[in-house]
Parts: C-alpha cells; structure tokens; sequence
C-alpha cells in the first residue's frame, strides 16, 4: 500500500480538529483530516446545539404553560410535536455539518478520509486501505458516553441516541444526576414525561457548592422531576416489550423501579482505546486521557493532543482554545496556553446556572481569604417583572488582591451574565472597578455593583 505524505493529519473532525484543519490549509499546509462519523463530532451532532435546541422548544412549553402568571391565557391545551422538534433539530445541525463539508471541499489542500484513524508509528496513521504519514499529528478525538457495568442487557439510551426519539416518553429513567442527566430531565418533563433521576451521589451535580445542588433540585423538583438520591444503579432489565426496570442499592437497601425509557447519563470516557497510542509511543493517563503540556504536546515530539481526549478540558469553548493554543504557537506568538484559562461553564437547566472561577468549597478549602456576597432573584427587579425569581447570585474575591476569584449565577440570563465576571477575572481588574460601574437599567447585571458593595468575609 502507498503511502501518503502530508504536512500536517488531523485524527477527528470536532471542536478543535475542523478550525485547526482550515486555519493550516489557509497558511498552505497540505492537510490529511480522517473523521470516522459526523463532521462536526459532539458538540455539532449529539451535544451542544442539539440539546440546547431542544431546551429552547422545552424553555417554550414551559412559557405557555406559565402564561397565566403573565396576565396570557390560551384557549388550546399544550401540545408537543417531538417530530416537528427533532426536524428543527436536524436542520440546525446538518446546516453545520454542511458548513463544515463545503468548507472542505472548497480547499484543495484538505483530504478529507472517511473512517477510524489508528497511529501504526510516531509518524503514520492508517484509516480503511490508506497508509498516511506527516511530520505532525493532531489528536482531537474527543469523548464518548461511559456505559456502566450492568446494564449491557436493557434497552438504553445515550445522549446521542435520545436525540432521534420521535415521541415523548411516557416515564424516563436517568441515571446520572449531572450535566448531562439534568438537562434532559428538565427538557423532558417540560415536553410531558414523567421523569425520575437515579444519582448515586448524595446530591446532584456533585462538583458544585452544597447549596447550589439543593437549589438547582428544588427548582427540578418543583416542575415535578422526581429525585432518587444515594441510589447506586446497578443493574436494568427489560420488562416486556414496553418497560425497563432498574435494580439499585439505596443505602443497602434493593430498590426496584420501571419506566418506559431509560438514559445513561454516567459520565463520558474519552475515545483513545483504539488510536494505537501504544504503536506512536504516546502516553495517556489512568483514565485514558493523552497527557500533555500546558501547550498540548504529548511526550512525541510532533504529536498533539487537542479537546476532550486530553483531560484538559471537557467543554466546546475549552476544545476550541486549544484550537487556538497551537494556532498561537504555529503563528509565533506563543503565548496562549492551557493554564491561562479560567473554569467557565453553564449548566443548561432553566433557569440557568453558570459559573466562572473558583466556588465556595474551593474558596473554603484555599489557605487565602476571600470575600463574599449572594443576592437572590427574587429581590432583583428585573426577575420579578420576568416572573423569573428562581436562583440567586454570588461572587467571591481575594482579600489581598481584591480580584475577583469566582462567580455563580443561577437565574434569568445567568449563562451570558456570567460574562461579565469572566471579562473582570480575565483583565484582573480590582472588584471596585466594577462595583463602581453604571450598569443599564432595568437588568439583572445592574445588581452586579450593589452585589460587590455587601462584600463580607467568607465563614468557614
Ligand atoms: C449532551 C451534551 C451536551 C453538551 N453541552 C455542552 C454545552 O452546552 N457547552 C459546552 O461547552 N460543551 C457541551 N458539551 C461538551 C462538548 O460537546 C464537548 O466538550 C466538545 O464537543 C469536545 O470537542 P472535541 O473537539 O474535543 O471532540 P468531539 O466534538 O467529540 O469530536 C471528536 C471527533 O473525533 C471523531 N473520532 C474519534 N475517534 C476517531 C478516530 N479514531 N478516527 C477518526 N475520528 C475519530 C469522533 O467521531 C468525533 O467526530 C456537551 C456534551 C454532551 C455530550
Ligand atoms: N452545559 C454544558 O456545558 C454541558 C452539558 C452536558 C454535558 N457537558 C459535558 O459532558 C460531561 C459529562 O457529563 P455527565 O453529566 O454525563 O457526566 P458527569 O461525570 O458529570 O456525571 C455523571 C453522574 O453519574 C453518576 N453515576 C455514575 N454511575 C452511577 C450509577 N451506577 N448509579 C447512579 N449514578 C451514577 C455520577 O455520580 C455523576 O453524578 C461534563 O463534564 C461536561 O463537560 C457539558
């Protein structure tokens, strides 16, 4: 078999992988990139924007059904069409994938290969019957969904597979009470399903503060999601043709429950098993996450790694700074790096919860002191006239230096009010700068100065 000589391979076409291909085509490169499913990878087919489609048509059922409270009333009970939301769904995203595809074929120097890329060497990688060599390789391989033990017999569905129902389900089962798990619970309850979550944690979303789990579940609770705590799932079972049961210990106790659909939201494993890191001589983790430096070079010289399957990251804006770490590099700058970034995410519950830097137990744990201050929506009058008054907002910052070293926000618009923290940690400008701002009226963002001015130290 020939093989063929590249400047640079891509194994992947995600978040990192497609923007690095077209930024080192347009500097001349001649590129290999090898996708073994959809351009675009998760965040495109089976994460961000078909589920944050989805949460839009879910937030929507929520407002009819809440319009009363605003004065509306309708004449016609709710009704939700999954096939007319899948379709909506579809569009958007293949209208990326698309995107993704012409931009590709524009560019005679990017090949596009077909099929699942394996390392046979430090400089070769094989996909179906093609042998392809470069001086250097771009891993961004991403992750996918963790199948726990137990559950190899049932009928279950991922994140990617829930996607393509096209009708609510009658009663679903989450195991997982995270990010993934709680986003469809809310998005399915909203579209009529009865919905239990099966987390084996003593509290949903364990990496957050304590309170922020009890808020964000008494705020599920109250829209009827139904909470199954320190419930370690271990096993399903079909039940007929129509119904899956799931095994769990509660405490040492057996419980047993049934539904129509069950999903594994369990956590996500990242897709290195079969590259052949081995045959390259790359190194990877316990956990199979590629280590690399904080400018993602692998311990081989010329191999990188980039997005989830480093461990670095597990976000799209996170996947796409990487994209842009090595573009830095290759351009001569060589600046940007990993451990500039700030921790920065939203959880797509509604109403939002984002957050940006360190929080609480972080702050607790740190020998530096801090200073603290919440508001609650409720007393913010841009959230009374929404009728959103759900969620509170916090901030902390460092005593000596009187940075701002995290925020939280969980409310109306908190995934873009987050922002404005993120730009005052980003320009390491003291708190009072933005406590002295003049923010516009009537938002919840003008609180941001009132906030900072009921500062106290944080109690342990
Ligand atoms: C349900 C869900 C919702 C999410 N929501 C958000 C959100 O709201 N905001 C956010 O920031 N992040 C979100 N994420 C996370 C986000 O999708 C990922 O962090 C992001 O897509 C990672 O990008 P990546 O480039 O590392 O990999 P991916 O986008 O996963 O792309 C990797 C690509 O590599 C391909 N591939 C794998 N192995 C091989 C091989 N051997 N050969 C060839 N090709 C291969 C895969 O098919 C895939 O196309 C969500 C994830 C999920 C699952
Ligand atoms: N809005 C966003 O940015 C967003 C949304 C969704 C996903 N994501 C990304 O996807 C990643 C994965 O999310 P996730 O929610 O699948 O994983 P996760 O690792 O955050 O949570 C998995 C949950 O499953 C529970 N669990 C595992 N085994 C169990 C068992 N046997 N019984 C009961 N519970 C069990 C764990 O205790 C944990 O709470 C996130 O880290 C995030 O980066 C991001």
């Amino acid at each position: 078999m020939e093989i063929q000589t590249f400047d640079s391979i891509i194994i992947g076409s995600g978040q990192a992988g497609n923007p690095l291909a077209f930024f080192l085509a347009a500097k001349g490169q001649n590129v290999a990139l090898i996708e073994k499913g959809k351009l675009g990878g998760t965040c495109v087919n089976t994460g961000c924007t078909p589920t944050k489609t989805y949460v839009a048509s879910a937030r929507r059922a929520w407002e009819v059904n809440q319009a009363s409270e605003l004065g509306i009333s309708t004449e016609k009970s709710l009704a939700v069409s999954l096939k007319k939301i899948w379709k909506k769904k579809e569009k958007i995203i293949s209208s990326s994938r698309n995107g993704i595809q012409d931009g590709i074929e524009s560019k005679d120097n990017i090949t596009l290969f077909k099929g699942v890329g394996k390392f046979t060497g430090p400089r070769e990688v094989a996909v179906g019957n093609h042998r392809l060599k470069a001086e250097k390789i771009y891993i961004n391989v991403g992750a996918r969904p963790r199948i726990i033990p137990g559950f190899e017999e049932v009928r279950f569905f991922t994140n990617e597979s829930i996607l393509d129902l096209k009708e609510v389900p009658q009663h679903l089962i989450i195991i997982g009470g995270s990010y993934i798990g709680l986003e469809f619970a809310q998005i399915f309850r909203r579209f009529g399903s009865k919905v239990t979550v099966c987390e084996k944690g003593p509290r949903i979303i364990h990496r957050e503060d304590d309170d922020h789990s009890e808020m964000i579940q008494q705020i599920l609770e109250a829209e009827g999601i139904q909470f199954e705590l320190n419930a370690n799932c271990l096993s399903g079972k079909n039940w007929g043709d129509s119904q899956v049961e799931v095994q769990m210990d509660c405490g040492g106790k057996e419980r047993r429950i049934r539904g129509s659909h069950l999903l594994l939201a369990t956590g996500r494993k990242p897709n290195t098993e079969s590259l052949g890191l081995e045959l390259a001589g790359v190194h990877q983790d316990e956990h199979g996450f590629i280590s690399v430096d904080d400018f993602l070079k692998t311990n081989k010289e010329g191999i990188h790694a980039l997005g989830d399957c480093n461990g670095k990251g597990a976000f799209t804006h996170t996947a796409y700074h990487d994209f842009e770490i090595i573009k830095d590099h290759i351009s001569g700058n060589k600046k940007k790096k990993v451990s500039d970034r700030i921790l920065n995410y939203a959880l797509y519950v509604d109403p939002p919860f984002a957050r940006a830097g360190i929080n609480k137990s972080e702050a607790f744990r740190s020998s530096k002191k801090y200073l603290h201050a919440e508001m609650l929506m409720k007393d913010i009058n841009r959230a009374k006239e929404k009728g959103e008054t759900r969620g509170k907002m916090e901030v902390l910052v460092e005593k000596s230096t009187g940075l701002i070293a995290g925020a939280m926000v969980c409310g109306t618009g908190a995934d873009e009010l987050i922002g404005i923290f993120l730009t005052a940690m980003y320009g390491k400008i003291n708190y009072e700068i933005l406590m002295n701002s003049v923010q516009t009226h009537p938002t919840v963002s003008e609180l941001i100065p009132t906030l900072l001015q009921s500062l106290q130290p944080l109690d342990v």
